[in-house]
């Protein structure tokens, strides 16, 4: 991963003609941006661990998984939302973590922690670094240093079980590297966020992921079947059987809990046999009301699709759904859905067939196989192109959330107008990306010429937008979690009881406050 950019620096993306003359028309964006410094330019603040703290924590890890090398802070300095990597352009000094560490075992976590809590250091989980919240962010709260300890040395399939269909999974593995384990088995998790290649099963956890598969596979938490949690006062292991009514799930306490609570070790999980048979179709609607309405209709039948998302007219009109033809003429008119189907062949001719008739009853045109190939063509792609603007001079950023179907338009329009008031001239573009029978997310996509003072900019546009939210009845986030940035929405989500609660458990778990400082809990 780049340590100021998306993903894998052999797939950066140049824009297309394209994409330049859709922002040149769409919003006056021509010159390119300051170009930010090389790594070796940073000026890192030093470390402030003293000689005998690193020795401690040498002394559980070894000298080989501690480091205070500025190669190592630096791509642990935080996530990679649009404000992260604004900050990594920064040529002032920058902040990161004192020190990483890498352990290698549930008894050094253990130790660590005990260690971090004498000594005061603050502690930071960090999975694949693909946190958009500002959950990463080396925060000391009140202690005088804060490590990163990366979890990347847990990768391991520690347990499959294939009569029951569960795998117990290292929270270091990343998507593609538990898929591959799984596949030597004829298994497949079937998680799959954009930030696939990157996030790690920790991360999906503590985050509470929903992927591009959701409709049929559910979210990453709808998948977990237990978890086990070094904490800094002892170890967990929950989840035993397949359903159980002893007592309040305390799973539920640890998904989504963000590092704040303790350190997901490993993560017990469904798993289902790699599909035999997949299909494909995409369809268009006349406006993303109709549009609405089918995938709702879809859903509350239960008709098994796989994948199903549907675009607005404005990232339709830009073929953001298919990431090489962005910005080129518009292929498609209305709204574009895409639907695809997986399992036996019998399964997937049962889903597709119930799935076409519920869509062309609502209203749905067919645009056969091609446009939701290319869908899935370019899915984890699309990240790229938001290095490639920043360089251009235009700020691309997303934000989510959700509400029941009855309140979904309702809160679209808040949120849309929030941001266009926000940022004048901007374009706003939305999506459905997951579906539920009692309502779905939304997904926004916002693009603006840089301002002169781009991490303000996008900070009043995005305080805009989180009010809206909150004013519509929507969910502060669906799927990108809390961090630093959500949280001060979290009382409105959750309420002063609600609060308080959360900081009752962290004061019984984690007394000291180590774990996580200035993420989640208000
Ligand atoms: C381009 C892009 C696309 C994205 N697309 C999606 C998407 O489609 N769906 C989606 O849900 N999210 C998406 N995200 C958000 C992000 O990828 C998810 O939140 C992901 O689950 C984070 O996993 P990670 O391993 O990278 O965790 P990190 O980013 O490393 O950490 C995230 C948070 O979890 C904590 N944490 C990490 N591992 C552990 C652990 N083992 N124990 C305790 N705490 C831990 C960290 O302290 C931090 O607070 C996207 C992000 C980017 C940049």
């Amino acid at each position: 991963m780049k340590w100021d950019a998306w993903g894998d620096p052999a797939l950066a993306k140049e824009l297309s003609a394209d994409i330049k003359g859709l922002l040149a028309a769409a919003l006056g964006v021509t010159g390119d941006a300051a170009p930010g410094p090389d790594a070796s330019e940073v000026v890192l603040r030093p470390s402030a661990l003293t000689p005998d703290d690193l020795a401690a924590l040498a002394a559980v890890v070894g000298e080989a998984h501690l480091s205070t090398a500025d190669a190592d802070r630096l791509p642990r300095a935080g996530g990679k939302s649009t404000p992260d990597l604004l900050r990594r352009r920064s040529r002032d000094p920058q902040d990161a973590p004192d020190a990483v560490v890498l352990p290698g075992s549930e008894d050094e976590i253990t130790a660590l922690l005990a260690v971090c809590t004498e000594r005061r250091i603050a502690v930071v989980p960090f999975g694949g670094g693909t946190s958009v919240v500002g959950g990463l962010d080396p925060e000391r709260g009140a202690f005088a240093a804060v490590v990163s300890l990366d979890l990347r040395r847990l990768d391991q399939l520690l347990d499959l079980d294939e009569t029951s269909g569960e795998a117990l999974l290292g929270a270091g593995l990343t998507g593609p590297a538990a898929e591959a384990l799984l596949a030597e088995h004829g298994f497949e998790l079937g998680h799959y966020p954009q930030s696939f290649r990157f996030a790690t099963i920790g991360g999906f956890a503590a985050t509470r992921s929903s992927g591009q598969n959701s409709a049929g596979h559910g979210r990453f938490d709808d998948m977990v079947r237990g978890l086990r949690v070094v904490t800094p006062t002892g170890r967990l292991d929950l989840g035993r059987a397949p359903a159980s009514a002893a007592g309040p799930d305390l799973r539920e306490l640890f998904l989504g809990s963000e590092g704040t609570l303790g350190v997901i070790t490993a993560v017990r999980v469904r798993v289902h046999p790699v599909p035999a048979v997949k299909a494909y179709e995409a369809w268009t609607f006349p406006d993303f009301t109709t549009g609405a309405a089918a995938l709702r209709a879809v859903e509350q039948q239960g008709t098994g699709p796989t994948v199903i998302r549907l675009s607005d007219e404005a990232e339709t009109m830009i073929n953001l759904a298919m990431t090489e033809k962005i910005g080129g003429e518009a292929a498609i008119s209305g709204c574009l859905a895409v639907t695809v189907f997986e399992g036996t062949a019998e399964q997937v001719a049962a889903r597709h067939q119930l799935t076409r008739a519920a869509l062309l009853a609502a209203g749905g045109t067919s645009l056969g196989e091609a446009p939701a190939r290319a869908w899935e063509h370019g899915r984890f792609n699309a990240p790229y192109l938001r290095d490639s603007l920043l360089d251009a001079g235009a700020l691309c950023e997303t934000l989510e959330t959700a509400a029941g179907w009855r309140d979904l338009h309702a809160l679209r329009f808040a949120v849309t107008t929030a941001l266009t008031e926000a940022l004048p001239g901007s374009l706003v573009l939305c999506h459905i990306s997951h579906v539920y029978p009692t309502g779905a997310s939304l997904y926004f996509t916002v693009v603006a010429a840089l301002g002169e003072e781009p991490l303000q900019q996008w900070g009043a546009a995005k305080r805009a937008a989180c009010d809206a939210i909150v004013r519509s009845g929507g969910t502060i986030t669906h799927h990108h979690a809390v961090g630093t940035d959500h949280r001060p929405w979290m009382a409105d989500e959750i309420g002063d009881l609600g609060v308080r609660i959360l900081r009752a458990v962290k004061a019984e778990i984690d007394p000291a406050g180590i774990l996580n400082p200035g993420k989640l809990i208000p």
